[in-house]
């Protein structure tokens, strides 16, 4: 998007993108900053493609500008934006070797024939392929493939890459090393990576920042553990993860956070000061309730009935019933939920004010 070299820092800024009568981008405005590893995270169809085509230049916006480092490339074609690509189906050469494939973007640029074979060489080292330099890409495995189509998209050192699904077609393990790979790329190179996935722990172990996409609208954008334990609605909670929501009633400012009474217990929760209000949502991830005999005076907790079990290996998948009749599930070790299960069923949640997070009743 700029001088080789040197990551690029983005500006979306009011983009909205319409095919006939239907909005697939809304008043996106967001900054991807230098060197950052943001991933672009959200269900089929919330938009998060025709953003990353937006952001190369295949597809120009209905409304809003775009800005790399300062200058407005809303306009600019994508031959002239220069970003690395791996996208799905975007696929190598088949007639050109590896090494060839590798060198085509130094090509295109007129670098010399020495300076091509040093980065090429080089590239070749970083993913790991020495050896197989000569190959076409149908004598190679899936993974090598992607470890191409990785080196090629970096070789001219662009300020951005954009990555589209890279590894959807791998296996999972195989999956796990490219994410790895890939982490430690964007180390090595500095470079501003836009990563899309509908995958919510690919995005959390992945991004240095996570942007939510839902029915073409951003939702939220944060660092991993920010989306997660403090989501901005409903469909953010439940999209990253299985949580626990409880109706909280006549919730109120308090100390770090606000008070409210859930099944008919004060509780203390987070919450952002505009969702303090009357009746809300209080949302809590399994992994951070516990199961007591009791919950002490000031302490979190409510009254519940274990129900079914489920072991996992490492822990237990604990399910019960509040007295007012919600749905709880925790994860707890695997004594502690035989343990509940086999006294009458009838115990305690309690989790720290912390973790608990309160939500604008109904979310999005
Ligand atoms: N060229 C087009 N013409 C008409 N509609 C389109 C076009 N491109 C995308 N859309 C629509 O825009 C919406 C958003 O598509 P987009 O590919 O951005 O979603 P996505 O979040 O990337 O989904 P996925 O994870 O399935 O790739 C979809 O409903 C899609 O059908």
């Amino acid at each position: 998007m700029q001088q080789p070299g040197r990551a690029a820092e983005i500006k979306a800024n009011g983009i909205g993108k319409s095919f006939g009568s239907f909005r697939a981008l809304d008043n996106l405005t967001l900054d991807i900053g230098r060197g950052e590893f943001l991933t672009l995270l959200g269900p089929s169809g919330s938009g998060k493609t025709t953003f990353l085509m937006i952001l190369a230049g295949f597809v120009q916006p209905s409304e809003g500008r775009l800005f790399s480092d300062g200058v407005d490339i809303t306009q600019r074609p994508a031959e002239q934006r220069a970003a690395g690509m791996v996208f799905q189906g975007y696929a190598l050469f088949p007639h050109m070797s590896v090494e060839q494939n590798i060198a085509f973007p130094l090509k295109v640029r007129k670098k010399t024939a020495t300076e091509i074979r040093q980065r090429v060489g080089e590239m070749v080292e970083r993913v790991g392929l020495k050896g197989h330099e000569k190959k076409l890409p149908a004598q190679l495995s899936g993974g090598q493939q992607q470890r191409v189509a990785l080196a090629r998209a970096l070789v001219f050192e662009p300020g951005v890459l954009l990555l589209d699904e890279p590894f959807s077609a791998l296996d999972k393990s195989l999956r796990g090393q490219m994410q790895a790979e890939m982490k430690r790329l964007h180390q090595e190179t500095g470079t501003t990576f836009v990563f899309v996935t509908h995958d919510q722990s690919e995005a959390l172990a992945l991004s240095s920042r996570v942007a939510i996409f839902n029915h073409g609208k951003l939702l939220q954008v944060g660092a991993p553990d920010e989306v997660y334990d403090r989501p901005a609605n409903r469909f953010v909670a439940e999209f990253l993860g299985e949580i626990n929501m409880l109706p909280v009633k006549g919730v109120k400012p308090a100390d770090n956070g606000a008070i409210g009474l859930c099944e008919d217990r004060a509780v203390n929760m987070r919450c952002k000061a505009e969702t303090v209000k009357g009746d809300a949502l209080l949302a809590i991830r399994p992994e951070h309730m516990s199961i007591a005999r009791e919950a002490a005076v000031g302490e979190n907790g409510i009254a519940a009935t274990a129900i079914a079990s489920t072991y996992l290996g490492a822990a237990t998948r604990l399910d019960l019933t509040t007295r007012q009749g919600s749905k709880v599930t925790v994860s707890v070790p695997n004594e502690v939920a035989a343990a509940a299960l086999s006294k009458g069923n009838s115990v305690w949640l309690t989790w720290p004010a912390e973790k608990g997070f309160l939500l604008p009743d109904g979310g999005q």
